[in-house]
């Protein structure tokens, strides 16, 4: 289906790409996985045609590839769905499926005939949307179809996913991957990113390991143990170890609390209350429509509530004020890293030591030596992987942004922690090394709220409260049983 031969990519000194070569087999779903900054987002702006290599060639079918002007030839071979939208959001699904190809001028477009048209696109690849509804309103799965629904009326059967499933609930990876498999049986190709190395093993047929810029191997996924895997991705031995809240004493029964949430009604959550003490983890897990996350973000201030009492340290906090809560002493790392983590023209020392200016130098302006310590500490303190402290956010690897956002969260030690999705798009590796942080932030005492469905993340917590519905409907406590919380998150019986 397309075969990379020799590829090689720089970007100034950074080697991106060292002689990496892979062929895709037409019918398969092939996985590209690495740790953070290992290069496959550079393989896949190359594949795709947005960036020229700097030496190697590709080839689509045997045919060399268009050049990299000719947009509409590459369109026709392959497309990339990227965890960032690329739909324009206040126009129609059938406008943005057809709109920039129709022909005869403005002036001649049939509304009639382009729904038509958008509605039988869709219907041929089994995708339930409405083509009248505006983009910006699809949850993300719809979304997803659609990119890919409009990349298959292009003509082109490769298709890139990268990191599909970062922000879709169980159920809505399990109906992605049933598409998946069905557009497979009818002739797509796809090109599979995740950190995810079970839904590889679930729906990938053969496997490519990056590391640093090499290329490592490519096997069929049944003929590669998980944990090998992961040496192949590390370089070394050994998997993801989590401190379990489990293992650890409980805490002794007179200790603060930290934070208290009591009564809190607001969007999409109701009359939810808890607690969370010193040195204690409180996990929160849900769907996507259980309310989780909005709690998560009433906390830290993004979002005013409708009713309710946050209470920090003992003290009243003003909500709906991300500043207050700020000065409060939480800290957070949000859900959405793009539009609320970080600012991408900055350095990583700027995004980094943003919210400790006060504390690095006089009127708020930080003395460069203090900066630089301080981001130089946060480079391997995270294993972040850039040039240095002056990179900009913007050139990183996605997981490495990650990584950056937490270390500003944590900068200006926060008594309470807030933690959306924190290894969202994270290596497993660093996913060790961060939750190792977490841990460590606790075990100084600190209260930390984990809002997550990645079970790795959880484990850390020593109780994890369920929503569903934006109402608490269960409590676990440490050492659950993995079944019993998927279920309990899912709202299902397990008949036992
Ligand atoms: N535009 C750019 N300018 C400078 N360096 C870049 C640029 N794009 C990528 N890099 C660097 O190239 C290397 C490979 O990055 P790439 O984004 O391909 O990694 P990745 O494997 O996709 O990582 P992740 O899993 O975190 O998304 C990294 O060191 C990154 O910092």
């Amino acid at each position: 289906m397309v075969s990379a031969s020799r590829v090689g990519k720089r970007y100034g000194p950074t080697v991106a790409l060292r002689d990496v070569s892979l062929t895709v087999t037409p019918g398969q779903s092939h996985a590209l996985v690495g740790r953070n900054g290992a290069g496959k987002s550079t393989l896949v702006s190359i594949l795709t045609g947005l960036s020229k290599p700097d030496t190697g060639t590709i080839e689509f079918g045997g045919e060399p590839a268009p050049p990299v002007a000719d947009r509409e030839a590459w369109r026709r071979h392959v497309a990339c769905v990227y965890q960032h939208s690329t739909v324009i959001p206040h126009l129609s699904v059938a406008e943005n499926l057809f709109l920039n190809r129709q022909s005869g001028g403005r002036f001649a477009i049939s509304w009639r005939r382009l729904r038509a048209q958008a509605r039988e696109l869709l219907d041929s690849w089994g995708v339930e949307v409405d083509v009248d509804t505006s983009a910006g309103e699809l949850s993300v799965e719809d979304r997803q179809f659609v990119e890919i629904a409009r990349s298959l009326s292009y003509g082109a059967r490769f298709i890139v996913l990268d990191e599909p499933t970062a922000q879709l609930d169980h159920q809505a990876i399990d109906r992605l991957f049933a598409r998946m498999r069905e557009m497979q049986a009818a002739g797509v190709t796809f090109l599979f990113i995740s950190h995810h190395l079970r839904e590889v093993y679930e729906v990938c047929q053969a496997v490519t390991v990056l590391r640093d810029a090499g290329h490592v191997l490519t096997a069929p996924v049944a003929e590669i143990a998980h944990a090998e895997l992961i040496d192949a991705m590390t370089g070394e031995r050994g998997g993801l170890t989590v401190a379990d809240a489990a293992a650890r004493e409980a805490l002794a029964s007179d200790v603060d609390e930290a934070l208290v949430v009591d009564g809190l009604s607001g969007d999409e959550f109701d009359d939810v209350t808890f607690s969370v003490r010193r040195g204690e983890v409180l996990g929160l897990a849900g769907s996507n429509a259980s309310g989780k996350h909005q709690v998560a973000e009433t906390v830290y201030g993004l979002r005013a509530p409708a009713a309710g009492r946050i209470t920090v340290a003992g003290r009243p906090l003003k909500t709906g004020d991300v500043p207050a809560a700020l000065e409060a002493g939480i800290g957070c790392v949000p859900r959405d890293r793009h539009h609320q983590g970080l600012v991408l023209g900055l350095s990583i020392a700027d995004n980094a030591t943003m919210t400790v200016l006060d504390r690095l130098g006089p009127g708020g302006i930080a003395a460069p030596g203090a900066r630089t310590r301080t981001a130089r500490t946060a480079l391997s303190e995270y294993d972040i992987v850039a040039a240095g402290p002056d990179q900009a956010v913007s050139d990183l690897s996605g997981g490495n942004q990650q990584k950056v956002v937490l270390a500003r969260a944590l900068a200006r030690d926060p008594g309470v922690v807030v933690l959306i999705n924190p290894t969202a798009g994270v290596d497993v590796k660093s996913k060790g090394a961060l939750l190792a942080v977490v841990d460590r932030v606790r075990a100084d005492g600190k209260a930390v709220l984990i809002v997550s469905d990645e079970l790795d993340d959880l484990r850390l917590a020593d109780r994890v409260l369920v929503l569903r519905g934006g109402r608490v409907v269960g409590e676990h406590d440490a050492g659950w049983a993995d079944g019993d919380l998927v279920a309990d998150i899912e709202g299902v019986e397990l008949d036992v």
